[in-house]
C-alpha cells in the first residue's frame, strides 16, 4: 500500500483577489502566484477598472501598485477603506520613498512592498493578510457575516443577516419594519442583490412621493400624450423592475384607496400603461417597508389588512439603533473614513470620549442621523481626531437611572398596573398626547398603547 502523505482538501470557498496592476508581465507573475496559492486573482490595469470591480465585490484582499496611468493609488486606498473598512491592501511600488510609506500605512493598507518582490517575502505577506482576514472572519469582529453595505455586528444585526440570507433564495414577499434611518432600502438592497433576481433590476417605487393622480402612471407607466405634460412614452417602475425586484418603499404613507389599486396589480401582476390598449404580464419580486410595526399600521387604518397578507408573507425587523449600542462604534469609524476620504480631511480616530458620548445617544433617527452628524462634522472641521466640540448637535445621553428612593415613596399603596398607567398618562401628557412618540419613548409599540388607554376607557365607562 503507498503511504502518500495526505493531500490538503481543496478550500470549498476560495478567497478573491483584486491585483491592481499595469505592467502585462508583472501582472502575471503576481496572478500566478496567487493562483499557485489557491486563491482566486482577478485584475485590473487602472484605478477607474479596479473601482469598478471593487464595487461589484469588495475583495477582502487587494495587491496594489500605486503609480497606474490614470492615477495614484494612494486615492484607490481611501476609496476602497471607506467601501469595505475590513479589506487588506497589500501596496507593491517602485516608489521607496519612506514619506509615502508612512502615508500608505497611516491610510490602513496591510503591508507596503518595494519592487522588485521576491516569491517567498510576497508569499509571506499574503499569508500574513490570510490569517488576519481568516483572524477577522473567527473573531467575528469586523462585519464577517454582514450583507449588503450593512456594518455593525451585533448579535441582533448578525441575526437579521441570516434572515435575509435565508429570505434571499426564496420569491417570497417580505415586508421590512423599522423606524426610519434604520436602514430597511439597504437591507431591501440585499436581499435582492443576493438572490436569484440579481442580475436584473431593483427597482424603488416611494409611496410617500406619490400623487393620488399620478398613482398609475409611476407604477404602471404612461403612453405620449395619455396625460397633461405626457410629451413621452414613459415606463412605469412596475415595467422598469420586470424579471427583478420591486420595492415598495414608505408603504403606510400610500392612501388607502390607492392601496386597494395595488393590491389587485399584485394579484396578477398585469401592466397596462395609461393611454395603452394592452396589458402586459410582468415577472416582479415584492419587497415592501414601513416604518410602523405592521399590525399597528392596520390598527391605525395606514395599511389595509388584505394587502398586509399579500406582501408579508415574511416580516423582518430591523432594530432601532439605540438598542444595538455595540454597532456605533464600528459605523461611526465607518463614516468616518468614508467622508474623510471624500472630503478630503486628515480624520483617522474617535477618541474615547466622543466614543462614549456617541454610544449614549438616543439616536431617534438612527443610522442616518449618526452618518449625517459625521458627515457634516468631517465637513466643518479638520484634524486627526473626532473631537466632541466638532459634534454640537449631539443629544443629552438619556438620564441615569439614579430616581431618588423618595420619589417613588409617591407610588407607596398602588398596585403595579396602577403605576404603569400613572407612568403612561405622564409621559403621554408631556407628549402633547402623542401615542406613538410616548411609545418610542417607553420602548413599547404603539399598539400596546392602544390596547392599554382601550381597556382603561372601557372600565371607565
Ligand atoms: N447598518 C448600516 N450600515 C451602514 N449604513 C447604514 C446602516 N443602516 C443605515 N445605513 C445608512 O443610513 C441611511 C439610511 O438608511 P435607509 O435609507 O436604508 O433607511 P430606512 O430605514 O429605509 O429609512 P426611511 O424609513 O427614512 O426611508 C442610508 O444612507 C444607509 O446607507
Amino acid at each position: 500500500m503507498m503511504n502518500s502523505a495526505p493531500v490538503p482538501l481543496p478550500d470549498p470557498n476560495p478567497t478573491p483577489v483584486l491585483v491592481v496592476e499595469d505592467i502585462a508581465s508583472v501582472q502575471h507573475v503576481y496572478m500566478a502566484q496567487l493562483q499557485k496559492m489557491g486563491l482566486v486573482p482577478h485584475s485590473a490595469e487602472n484605478t477607474r477598472q479596479a473601482m469598478a470591480l471593487f464595487a461589484q465585490h469588495p475583495y477582502p484582499l487587494v495587491l496594489l501598485d500605486l503609480m497606474l496611468p490614470d492615477g495614484d493609488g494612494m486615492d484607490l486606498i481611501a476609496q476602497m477603506r471607506a467601501e469595505a473598512p475590513h479589506t487588506q491592501i497589500i501596496v507593491i511600488t517602485a516608489e521607496r520613498m519612506a514619506e509615502r510609506a508612512v502615508t500608505a500605512m497611516r491610510a490602513g493598507v496591510f503591508d507596503y512592498l518595494t519592487k522588485p518582490v521576491s516569491e517567498p517575502r510576497l508569499q509571506s505577506a499574503i499569508n500574513r493578510a490570510l490569517a488576519q482576514i481568516r483572524g477577522q472572519r473567527a473573531s467575528g469582529s469586523p462585519s464577517p457575516g454582514a450583507v449588503g453595505a450593512f456594518i455593525g455586528q451585533s448579535e441582533q444585526m448578525a441575526a437579521l443577516y441570516d434572515r435575509i440570507r435565508q429570505t434571499a433564495t426564496s420569491d417570497a414577499s417580505v415586508l421590512i419594519v423599522g423606524e426610519s434611518g434604520t436602514g430597511k432600502e439597504i437591507c431591501a438592497e440585499a436581499i435582492h442583490r443576493l438572490s436569484p433576481r440579481a442580475g436584473n433590476p431593483f427597482v424603488v417605487f416611494d409611496c410617500s412621493a406619490i400623487r393620488a393622480d399620478r398613482f398609475e402612471s409611476e407604477l404602471f407607466g404612461h403612453m405620449r400624450g395619455a396625460l397633461p405634460g405626457a410629451i413621452s412614452d414613459h415606463a412605469g417602475a412596475a415595467i422598469r423592475a420586470d424579471g427583478g425586484t420591486l420595492f415598495l418603499d414608505k408603504l403606510t404613507e400610500l392612501d388607502t384607496a390607492l392601496q386597494g389599486k395595488l393590491l389587485r396589480f399584485l394579484q396578477n401582476q398585469k401592466v397596462r400603461p395609461v393611454g395603452s390598449p394592452t396589458e402586459r404580464q410582468v415577472d416582479l419580486r415584492i419587497l415592501s417597508a414601513s416604518d410602523i410595526p405592521q399590525q399597528d399600521a392596520v390598527e391605525q387604518g395606514k395599511l389595509r389588512a388584505d394587502l398586509l397578507y399579500r406582501l408579508c408573507v415574511v416580516a423582518l425587523h430591523i432594530p432601532p439603533l439605540r438598542e444595538r449600542r455595540e454597532d456605533i462604534g464600528p459605523l461611526a469609524e465607518h463614516f468616518l473614513r468614508k467622508f474623510a476620504a471624500q472630503e478630503q480631511r486628515g480624520f483617522t480616530t474617535i477618541p474615547e470620549q466622543t466614543l462614549h458620548r456617541l454610544q449614549t445617544a438616543l439616536w431617534p433617527g438612527n443610522v442616518r442621523e449618526l452618518m449625517n452628524m459625521i458627515r457634516s462634522a468631517v465637513i466643518l472641521n479638520d484634524g486627526d481626531a473626532l473631537t466632541l466640540d466638532m459634534l454640537p448637535q449631539i443629544s443629552e445621553p438619556p438620564p441615569q437611572n439614579d430616581t431618588p428612593l423618595d420619589a417613588l415613596a409617591a407610588f407607596d399603596g398602588e398596585s403595579l398596573a396602577q403605576i404603569e398607567r400613572r407612568i403612561i398618562e405622564y409621559r403621554l401628557a408631556r407628549n402633547d398626547q402623542s401615542v406613538p412618540q410616548t411609545a418610542r419613548g417607553l420602548q413599547v409599540a404603539p399598539s400596546t398603547l392602544y390596547r392599554k388607554l382601550e381597556t382603561w376607557r372601557a372600565t371607565e365607562e
